[in-house]
């Protein structure tokens, strides 16, 4: 098959996509993000075993995040396992939402697994959203060691599709989705869903 027949991936935009837009309320560039929600496996402090992953709002649609791997986050003998390293990128990714004041959740997330990262290493994540497609958020990340310039480690490519709060409210399972709706801090009822207060 040529490359003008070739189909272009999921997560490329096409031609004459929109640019993503930064929602005016978005936090400042240098703001942390904090966590969305106490149980995310992502960056929930209630989860010990969790990432953990700190992000923080960057210019335009963009966000930097830290990760440190832990012994609990091994594959090989002393190396992160590759899904807890997609998982970061996922949870990096996923949080340009928040710049946005859109609710998204991921489609389809297409990673390169470049260089191994040992237990120990903070990996230095940057995502920045690059189209937008009717409810579709096309975005890109990486990952690096040794510090934010230092070399790739992981990166992504991904496609995120809007969704309406319905969608965790039907599909979660109903004690945490109880728990979650019933939180006094309207801001933080908010972000379990990622829906803007
Ligand atoms: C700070 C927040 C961090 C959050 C943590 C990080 C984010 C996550 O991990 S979210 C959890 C993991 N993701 C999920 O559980 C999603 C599960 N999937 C679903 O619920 C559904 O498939 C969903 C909602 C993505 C799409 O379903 P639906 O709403 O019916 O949309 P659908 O009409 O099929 O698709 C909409 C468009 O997206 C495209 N699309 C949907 N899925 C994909 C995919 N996997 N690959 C490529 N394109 C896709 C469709 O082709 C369609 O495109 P077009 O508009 O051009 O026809």
């Amino acid at each position: 098959m040529s490359a003008v027949e070739r189909p272009r991936p999921a997560t490329t935009p096409p031609p004459g996509a929109e640019v993503p837009v930064r929602h005016p309320d978005a936090p400042a560039p240098g703001v942390s993000l904090g966590a969305h929600y106490d149980e995310c496996f992502g960056c929930g402090a209630g989860q010990p075993h969790g990432l953990q992953l700190e992000a923080r709002a960057g210019e335009g649609v963009a966000v930097t995040a830290e990760f440190t791997v832990k012994p609990a986050h091994q594959g090989a003998p002393g190396l992160a396992h590759g899904g807890v390293l997609a998982t970061a990128l996922d949870e990096t990714l996923g949080s340009l939402n928040w710049l946005m004041h859109v609710i998204t959740v991921t489609g389809r997330l297409e990673t390169d697994f470049v260089r191994p990262v040992p237990v120990g290493t903070t990996l230095h994540l940057d995502a920045r959203a690059t189209a937008r497609v009717g409810r579709k958020v096309y975005c890109t990340g990486t990952g690096r060691i040794g510090g934010p310039d230092g070399p790739v480690a992981v990166r992504a490519d991904a496609l995120f599709i809007e969704v309406k709060v319905d969608h965790f409210i039907e599909n979660g399972r109903e004690e945490e989705i109880r728990a979650a709706m019933a939180d006094p801090d309207q801001t933080r009822r908010a972000r379990a869903f990622e829906v803007n207060p």
